[in-house]
């Protein structure tokens, strides 16, 4: 794997990542599955919290591969890895979102089926579970692609997703987190450090199709009413089955600024490898606007790769019934599924 050069100011590629190597060839008709997932750009993990973002990324991807294997839809495998992430506490979505400057949780999330290039997205929903889960019936259900707020809410709850204090969404670390980003206001904290955790997953199905769905709580102590680019078909994600299909993370204001998913998609169309294209996109917002993220990317042969230029992104894929994982630079482990039927091999 070769980094391509950023043309930053410290003079050196520091694109961080992992890729397939080669293209996979098939005949059309027998397309082997795929699932990449991301659980946020993020600034350094300790060692133990580590262990529990490997335990939710690799949870998650397995989920989703067990889903494609069993005939299910790239938008059902990106849905339910996706409701992985947003149950696990360790990541900023569902149960475990920031905090925004009143101590409240307001999350965003989006959905797309690369067959139809329909889309679905809410956008500062509270009192909700599994906001993705929600877009995916506003993409369904409605003939709108983007609920917000209450509207979002009400329409869940006439769909039958239960409504829960919005309490329970919130995790000790959290509120501690808020707590110390308040305290240190005025001191420079990156950008890198501020937006972690923000979940996403790309998948092709056995039949060529392809999805993305992203989730987050945002960025902590963000005014009440800010919404982000996960939820902004182009910014948070992007598929498209002849072309290929993203999930994004990072500094929400730098990724809506360049279109960062329809940025890597575009790269991709004008032939560009899954990990050169994420590496052009990213590169581009690095030096255009100075924003950090990380891209996951899967194209329509089904050549992936994970991206970032944030300090690390904790991400996994499965493919080829190989479970690989990584969360920083050069880190890449790779199980055997067939050999681990258990969907999660991890704990
Ligand atoms: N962690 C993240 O990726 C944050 C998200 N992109 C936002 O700005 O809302």
């Amino acid at each position: 794997m070769t980094d391509i050069p950023c043309s930053s100011h410290s003079g050196h590629s520091d694109h961080r990542s992992y890729s397939s190597s080669k293209s996979s060839q098939f005949p059309p008709e027998i397309v082997q599955p795929v699932i990449v997932v991301h659980g946020g750009g993020a600034g350094s993990i300790s060692k133990e919290r580590s262990e529990r973002v490997r335990h939710g990324v690799t949870k998650a991807a397995l989920l989703g591969y067990h889903i494609l294997k069993d005939g299910g839809s790239a938008v059902d495998a990106v849905e339910g890895a996706v409701v992985a992430l947003e149950d696990d506490p360790e990541f900023n979505a569902g149960h475990g979102s920031v905090l925004n400057e009143d101590g409240q949780i307001e999350m965003d999330a989006s959905i797309m089926d690369g067959k139809s290039l329909n889309s679905g997205a809410v956008s500062s929903i509270k009192s909700i579970a599994n906001p993705i889960k929600v877009a995916r019936l506003v993409m369904e259900k409605t003939n709108h692609s983007f609920l917000t707020d209450r509207g979002a809410t009400c329409f869940a709850k006439s769909m039958g997703i239960p409504i829960i204090p919005c309490e329970k969404l919130v995790t000790e670390r959290n509120v501690k987190r808020l707590k110390k980003e308040k305290a240190e206001k005025s001191a420079c904290m990156t950008e890198a450090d501020k937006n972690t955790g923000t979940v996403g997953a790309v998948a092709l199905d056995k039949h060529g199709n392809l999805a993305y769905a992203t989730s987050t709580g945002g960025i902590i102590n963000k005014m009440v009413g800010r919404v982000g680019d996960s939820p902004c078909v182009g910014s948070g994600g992007y598929a498209d089955n002849d072309i290929g299909a993203v999930s994004t993370t990072g500094h929400g204001e730098s990724i809506i600024k360049v279109n960062l998913a329809r940025l890597a998609i575009f790269h991709l169309q004008q032939g560009k490898k899954p990990q050169e294209a994420a590496d052009a996109a990213l590169c581009y917002m690095k030096t255009r606007v100075k924003g950090l993220g990380g891209i996951i990317v899967v194209d329509k042969s089904g050549e992936w790769a994970a991206r970032w230029t944030s300090v690390s992104m904790p991400w996994a894929s499965a493919k080829d019934d190989k479970l690989q994982f990584g969360i920083v630079p050069g880190m890449v482990h790779i199980t055997d599924i067939g050999k681990n039927k258990s969907p999660n091999p991890c704990i």
